[in-house]
């Protein structure tokens, strides 16, 4: 659609709706402004982008409701799991004034290739994993290159382990690798209630996406974690009820239970994609977090660890310092940035 080429008069139109787009925000901004100058708007106080519709969000207040906001012009590109600074309205909603320092934030490519921020402070990535779909051999290790390329903590979820033969067969051992990495690693099913006990743990106090491959599973643990959410999703804003927003941007859940007393998901279907974003060379190297001893140990300062003598990650592979699958995997993976 982008890609056709408009008509002059076309062209017009659409410049002619972007400005009057453009006004509306100028005035409103303007009456915020005066309103806010007249006291109109309550104290400033704390609160979290829960999700995003526009220039729409909904902010949940420090009693955990969700409020309807409107942004000032001043404030854009806000997402979800931002921490804002709002101020009440006298008709129930309110506008955001501030956005704090983000801890972390989540980015995707979007249609024209540019990455963009789709979620903040977000303080781990749980890469669910399954011994079916089986994962391609380097898939975790992509997961967790991408993981580190953005500093939010990645963790190894291996659902579905009612299907894993006794001991935990291949998937059990791969395993064993990472966590002697220094990767948590916790091991669900979603086919017995004791399964997701250690998953709980993972997640109080804290803010967490998950992101995997189709089919491993992790609409099942979403819904295990997140009983009640059908309610909850009904609750929103009346912009979105009247059908502006897509589910596609992403949302942020409380976890209130027994379980669980205080822990968020952000969750969207293109989150979920997340991992198979470009990566460059020096990324894929840094994500490697075994390799970080070695590197800069090697004879040639330019050394790409193929096969120059005196190279210290080569050396490691030789002996055992770092595993030589976990290499190879380096190895295809560099090798498929090229292709
Ligand atoms: N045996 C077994 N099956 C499971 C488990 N968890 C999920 N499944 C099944 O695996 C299939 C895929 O689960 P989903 O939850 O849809 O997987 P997903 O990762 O959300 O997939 P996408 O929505 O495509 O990203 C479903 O048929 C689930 O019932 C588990 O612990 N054990
Ligand atoms: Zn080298």
């Amino acid at each position: 659609m982008s890609k056709r080429k408009l008509s002059r008069q076309q062209r017009w139109r659409v410049e002619k709706v972007q400005a009057e787009r453009a006004q509306r925000a100028e005035k409103r901004d303007v009456q915020d402004a005066e309103k806010l100058a007249a006291g109109e708007y309550g104290a400033e106080q704390p609160g979290r982008v829960m999700a995003h519709f526009g220039r729409t969000l909904e902010v949940r207040n420090a009693d955990g409701m969700p409020v309807r906001c409107h942004l000032r012009a001043n404030l854009d590109g806000l997402v979800t799991g931002d921490r804002v600074i709002w101020r009440a309205g006298q008709d129930g909603s309110g506008v955001v004034v501030a956005r704090e320092e983000r801890d972390s934030v989540l980015k995707r490519p979007d249609s024209r290739g540019l990455l963009k921020p789709v979620a903040a402070n977000i303080d781990q990535l749980l890469i669910v994993f399954a011994a079916e779909p089986a994962p391609h051999p380097n898939l975790i290790d992509r997961y967790l290159v991408a993981a580190e390329a953005t500093d939010i903590a990645p963790v190894l979820v291996l659902n579905k382990t009612d299907l894993l033969p006794e001991g935990g067969g291949e998937l059990g051992t791969l395993l064993e690798r990472y966590h002697a990495l220094g990767y948590p690693v916790i091991r669900t099913t979603t086919a017995s209630d004791a399964g997701l006990d250690a998953l709980r743990q993972q997640l109080e106090g804290r803010t967490s996406v998950f992101v995997g491959q189709s089919g491993v599973g992790k609409s099942s643990l979403i819904d295990l974690l997140l009983p009640d959410e059908t309610l909850r999703i009904g609750a929103l804003s009346e912009d979105s009820r009247k059908g502006t927003h897509t589910t596609t941007t992403a949302r942020l859940y409380a976890m209130r239970s027994d379980e669980v007393t205080n822990g968020e998901l952000i969750d969207s279907p293109g989150i979920r994609e997340f991992g198979l974003i470009h990566l460059d060379e020096q990324d894929v190297t840094d994500g490697f977090i075994e390799f970080r001893p070695f590197i800069g140990h090697c004879r040639f300062r330019d050394c790409r660890h193929r096969n120059e003598p005196g190279c210290a990650l080569l050396n490691a592979v030789e002996t055992g310092k770092i595993h030589q699958q976990r290499f190879a995997s380096y190895r295809r993976i560099l090798d498929s940035l090229e292709a």
